[in-house]
């Protein structure tokens, strides 16, 4: 089986758990674009949910599968945010924005009761750092902002090459917020909760993509089957 089949069994797997009448947080990426499009299927059927999409990318896929879209200004919580991720580990911490939609990722999983997150295997990993990790920044200062990254990486033990992310055209690779991405090249993260606390406190850091304690499950689609693997902790603990 190949990667883009587990990806959409993995999605296919957490659309088991939506009901009718959910409002439904919406990935981005290969693995959530699956999940929009099977979700859209049961909606042409039917079933009654609404979404919010995590980026333009996504609104726009919603738009095309007939699925509802809302925003979180009109609504006051999502019941099941579905996204994908680049790593996760045990405690399900997770890596994202490779696709550079973590700002809006982690604000629509941070007001959603369960996060589902969706993968084929590959993307577990016993310690996160070896994909690199994307911190979204205002181009305003961005010396010294690099500067207090690497301060902040200091004091966590990490250390690594950092890249302002390019577009496949060469340029600068723009976020849907306007903002651009460092990739930081760590290799291991030995304390993702300290690493995520100091990159947050600097001011041209508009977000990371470390999620810390914001995944309830993981859907991993691997060779031997589906596993799910629960959050130990509660929510936001
Ligand atoms: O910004 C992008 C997101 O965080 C994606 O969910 C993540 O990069 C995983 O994407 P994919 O499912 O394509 O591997």
């Amino acid at each position: 089986m190949d990667m883009d089949q587990l990806k959409r069994q993995a999605a296919a797997r957490a659309l088991e758990e939506v009901r009718d009448g959910m409002q439904l947080g919406l990935g981005t990426g290969s693995t959530a674009k699956h999940f929009v499009e099977l979700l859209g299927e049961r909606v042409r059927a039917g079933l009654k949910v609404i979404g919010v999409p995590t980026s333009e990318a996504t609104r726009a896929d919603a738009t095309r599968c007939g699925v509802p879209l809302t925003t979180l200004d009109e609504i006051d919580h999502l019941d099941i945010t579905v996204d994908g991720a680049d790593e996760i580990d045990p405690e399900l911490n997770l890596i994202k924005g490779g696709g550079g939609a973590l700002l809006r990722e982690k604000i629509v999983a941070a007001a959603s009761d369960r996060m589902i997150v969706i993968a084929d295997e590959s993307k577990w990993v016993q310690t996160l750092g070896r994909f690199p990790l994307p911190v979204e920044v205002i181009p305003f200062g961005l010396g010294a902002t690099r500067r207090a990254i690497e301060k902040a990486f200091a004091q966590c033990g990490v250390s690594g090459q950092m890249a302002v992310r390019k577009a496949k055209d060469g340029h600068v690779f723009v976020t849907d917020g306007g903002h651009w991405i460092v990739d930081a090249q760590l290799e291991r993260i030995a304390d993702p909760p300290g690493l995520a606390g100091a990159l947050s406190t600097i001011p041209g850091v508009v977000e990371h993509g470390l999620f810390i304690g914001l995944a309830s499950s993981a859907v991993l689609a691997g060779g031997e089957g589906i596993r799910v693997i629960e959050r130990r902790k509660p929510k936001g603990d």
